[in-house]
């Protein structure tokens, strides 16, 4: 656990009937740091983004964003406390402009402008492509942009939910290094849920590997990434 920890999950439990998807998660980030969320299909890992997010009700358990308990709070003011979710998929909508879809981003906020600016400053295709509509890009671009959104609204944590899905090799390592660029250039503090392992700790922080609900590994990525016996027996590579 991060002493200096900006988000914090105490012992998290949701289920779906019987199914307990979440049996007792704990974990811990530090602010501007990256934490990896591993773990085979089934173990959780949309489940947990989505809890934060409070599109899932917690059965039991806490969620902290620095003094603040966000749970059950409704989606829409984790968002204005600083909550962004990116959506497996990126859940952007392909016949609005790329700048239509950045500005639904920031609606609430008042200086909008100045933050799609520096979105733009971020992701200098995006301002290429502004008055195209979004069906244009590519996997990478859209999943670009749908972080992109997500920024308009000034998180302090970002959850992002399988964002290699469906990329080819060369565009998961842009987008990889794009989002450690983006923790180092901005102070972001993120969870990314990846099945992608090797790729999501080559940039992390940190990792957990969910399995079956629980945490069954945490420790830094360098030593996740150099453990083989833990690789193989959780991660598959
Ligand atoms: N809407 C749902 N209704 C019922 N059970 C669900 C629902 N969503 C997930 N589950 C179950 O909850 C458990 C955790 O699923 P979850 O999607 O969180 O895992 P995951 O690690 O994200 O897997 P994947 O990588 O396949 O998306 C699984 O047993 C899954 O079948």
């Amino acid at each position: 656990m991060s002493e200096n920890a900006l988000f914090r999950v105490e012992d998290l439990v949701a289920s779906y009937g019987a199914v307990k998807a979440l049996n007792g998660v704990s974990l811990s980030v530090a602010e501007g740091s990256i934490c990896a969320v591993l773990g085979a299909n089934g173990a959780g890992k949309t489940t947990l983004l989505r809890t934060v997010s409070g599109l899932k009700r917690a059965d039991s358990g806490r969620i902290w964003l620095g003094d603040t308990d966000l749970t059950r709070c409704a989606p829409e003011r984790l968002a204005r406390l600083g909550v962004a979710h990116v959506p497996e998929g990126a859940g952007i909508i392909v016949e609005l402009t790329v700048e239509e879809n950045l500005r639904l981003g920031g609606l609430w906020r008042s200086d909008r402008a100045a933050t799609l600016s520096s979105t733009y400053d971020l992701f200098p295709i995006l301002r290429e492509r502004r008055n195209q509509p979004a069906s244009n890009l590519s996997g990478g671009e859209r999943q670009m942009l749908a972080i992109g959104r997500a920024l308009m609204c000034r998180p302090r944590i970002l959850l992002l939910d399988e964002p290699s899905l469906g990329l080819a090799p060369m565009a998961t390592r842009q987008l990889m290094d794009l989002i450690r660029q983006l923790c180092a250039d901005t102070g972001l503090t993120v969870l990314l849920v990846e099945q992608n392992a090797n790729s999501a700790l080559s940039i992390a922080d940190e990792g957990v590997v969910l399995n079956l609900g629980t945490i069954a590994v945490s420790d830094t990525a360098d030593r996740l990434l150099s453990d083989d016996q833990m690789r193989h027996a959780y991660l598959g590579f």
